[in-house]
């Protein structure tokens, strides 16, 4: 709704000398990225490495100890970034176990968003915007009268998008999306992230240790190690980094096996 007024040139997200800690212990230190406009970034490193910690600073939600970040052009620390809650509006965040709210239905929790920011839109009118969301999630009509409990692991997580999903955000945050699902429920949840992005022209960060989900739909890797992105290119340039966790991740049984499924479709 409101994304392409947000400085239309420019990154979608630019971090400069990032750095998180917590006590002692220093998770990020002059991290720098980079995210252009409408492509799909995928976050990727060992556990620990502050994959989530990255994206809770990026959305606003923990102030880092030092750097800046830009979110579509907008200073994300500052007063009028927090005050008008002109990121929240133009970004969506798929957690990782999908957050929905346990008794309300689908519908209900697509619509909070709606009304949380939209409060002057009629009732009815809510109820559709929901329900083209639950559709475009690949949900059939009567996932949204249904309560998170009453749906598969993969039907959550469409709803989980299909609320991240409820402002028409330009930037949309996953967090490991295909974590839980089977590798037939996986390949099609990439896919649709993928329609999505194209026909939507989202921008998407996408945090994942899924290395299908990396061979599969993503323009560009970001690997963190050792508090800072290592590396941030396409797959195959990012293959060839000479960094002992890179080599191990791509190269190591499954990200071979990985690119033998990948090179057996093309
Ligand atoms: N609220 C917190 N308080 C203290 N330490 C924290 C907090 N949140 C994160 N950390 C620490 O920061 C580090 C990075 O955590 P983070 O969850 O970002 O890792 P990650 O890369 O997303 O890991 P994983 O792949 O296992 O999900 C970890 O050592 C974690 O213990």
């Amino acid at each position: 709704m409101t994304g392409q007024i947000l400085e239309p040139s420019t990154p979608a997200i630019r971090v400069r000398g990032l750095r998180n800690s917590f006590g002692e212990q220093v998770v990020h230190e002059n991290l720098d990225l980079d995210v252009e406009r409408g492509e799909i970034i995928g976050v990727v490193g060992g556990s620990g490495t502050g994959k989530s910690v990255l994206m809770r600073a990026i959305l606003g939600l923990r102030p880092p100890q030092a750097g800046e970040i830009e979110v579509l052009g907008v200073d994300a620390l500052s007063d009028r970034a927090r005050e008008s809650g002109l990121i929240e509006r133009n970004t969506g965040v798929l957690y990782q176990n999908g957050a929905l709210f346990s008794s309300l239905s689908v519908a209900e929790n697509v619509s909070v968003p709606l009304k949380e920011h939209y409060s002057e839109l009629p009732e009815d009118m809510i109820h559709d915007l929901a329900m083209l969301k639950i559709r475009m999630s690949g949900l059939g009509e009567d996932a949204g009268a249904k309560l998170p409990s009453q749906l598969s692991g993969g039907m959550r997580k469409r709803a989980a998008l299909a609320r991240a999903l409820a402002l028409d955000p330009a930037l949309l945050f996953l967090d490991e999306p295909t974590a839980g699902l089977d590798p037939i429920g996986a390949a099609a949840f990439d896919e649709l992230i993928k329609t999505l992005q194209r026909a939507l022209g989202l921008t998407v960060f996408l945090i994942t240790h899924d290395l299908d989900t990396l061979y599969a739909i993503c323009d560009r890797v970001a690997v963190l190690a050792d508090k800072r992105v290592l590396v941030n290119a396409p797959l195959a340039e990012v293959e060839k980094f000479d960094h002992p966790w890179v080599q191990e991740y791509f190269h190591g049984p499954r990200g071979r096996a990985a690119q033998a499924a990948l090179a057996k479709e093309a």
